[in-house]
């Protein structure tokens, strides 16, 4: 089985390669392409990249090769990183309308080029923002089922370390989803939180100790305060920063503190990459895994009655022909207000290129 990481040379894609690699996700028989941009630093970069993750990972690596015309790309599985990223400074806010419509372009080219040269069987994994954007673009071209954002499951698992660590347990005795939105428009769901060893009355108490009585309503407003205080704090200091976020209750951590590192110039390339690999491992794997992430819906799913339509991030079984089925039971009444409400918010982002076909529409 082989992986095409486009945009390899960049943060993000470079540590998915790496990862790649050092998991042992590719065996030494299979092919890890790295695809860069002709003409520019990134293509003469992915010659460089390839030398150097040979050098470093001699003993297993997998056959590694370079392209850099986007029909030329060949896998499996295709990682599309490639793209502008918001700037990762204190203070940096972001042209967001701008972000979308540079990276619509990447989105496009390369979608097209895998539709009209590729096997037909590829399986895309979205990392590049706005994720849900490259969802659409992506799905239009390949088919529904054949693309997934990561977005979604980065941020299971950043909720499910924060709501490990105020029970003083490791992440994997923690199960639950984050669906929604990438970004500030996360949809907590805290009615799917499952800790290993609590029954259900225990998981209650436990749960409604870490919500400490809020409920997601005031969730927006949280996350615009919390970023205030940060942002206020950065400049001087930025330990305090940290050490404040450890204060507040885990689902405003999961938002605030990836935030926080993004502004901090570190950026959040290895967990971005972690999860990325966990997905493309399972599409390898050949078994059906139920993941978090975001999927071009029509209609699999309802929240308060109304039919999901659009990309939407959702819990679904992915395998190696990409998701089949969407796993939302009844959320809770502030879930599905919050989740109907970024299902909008995604649609409305969505129009200016013409791929509004969701929920919102459907109202
Ligand atoms: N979904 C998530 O959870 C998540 C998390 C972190 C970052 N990201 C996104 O991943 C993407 C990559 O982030 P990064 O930090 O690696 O950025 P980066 O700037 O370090 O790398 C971007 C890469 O894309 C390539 N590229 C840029 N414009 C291109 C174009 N027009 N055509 C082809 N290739 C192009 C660059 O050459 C480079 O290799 C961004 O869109 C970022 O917002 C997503």
């Amino acid at each position: 089985m082989d992986v095409a990481v486009l945009g390899a040379t960049g943060d993000v894609g470079r540590q998915i390669c790496a990862q790649l690699i050092e998991r042992r996700v590719l065996p030494t028989t299979s092919r890890l392409q790295l695809v860069g941009r002709p003409g520019g630093a990134s293509g003469r970069a992915s010659y460089g990249l390839r030398a150097d993750l040979v050098d470093a990972y001699d003993e297993h690596a997998p056959l590694i090769d370079v392209a850099l015309d986007p029909q030329d790309v060949v896998a499996d599985v295709v990682v599309l990183t490639a793209g502008r990223t918001a700037p990762a400074r204190a203070g940096a806010v972001a042209d967001r309308a701008a972000l979308a419509a540079e990276n619509h372009a990447v989105f496009e080219s390369y979608a097209r080029a895998i539709a009209r040269h590729g096997s037909g069987h590829e399986v895309v994994v979205v990392v590049s923002n706005p994720v849900e954007l490259g969802v659409a673009v992506v799905a239009r071209e390949l088919g529904r089922h054949r693309v997934i954002g990561m977005g979604a499951w980065l941020d299971t698992l950043r909720f499910r370390r924060e709501v490990a660590v105020s029970l003083g347990v490791r992440r994997h005795r923690v199960g639950g989803f984050v669906a929604g939105q990438h970004g500030d428009d996360l949809v907590p769901l805290w009615s799917t939180v499952r800790i290993s060893g609590l029954d259900l009355d225990e998981r209650r108490r436990a749960v409604a100790a870490l919500r400490g009585g809020r409920t997601l309503d005031g969730f927006a407003a949280e996350i615009e305060g919390a970023k205030a205080d940060l942002a206020g704090l950065m400049a001087d200091d930025v330990a305090a920063a940290f050490d404040l976020i450890e204060t507040w209750p885990p689902d405003l951590r999961g938002v605030s503190r990836p935030w926080l590192t993004h502004q901090s110039g570190a950026k959040t390339a290895a967990a971005t990459a972690n999860a990325t690999v966990d997905l493309v491992d399972t599409v390898l794997d050949g078994r059906d895994i139920v993941v978090a992430g975001q999927v071009a819906l029509d209609g699999e799913a309802a929240v308060a009655g109304t039919p999901l339509r659009g990309v939407l991030g959702v819990p679904v079984v992915l395998g190696p022909e990409g998701w089949t089925r969407v796993l939302l039971d009844e959320p809770e009444p502030d879930e599905a207000r919050r989740l109907l409400a970024a299902a909008g918010r995604i649609d409305a982002m969505l129009a200016p290129w013409g791929l509004r076909s969701g929920t919102e529409a459907a109202r």
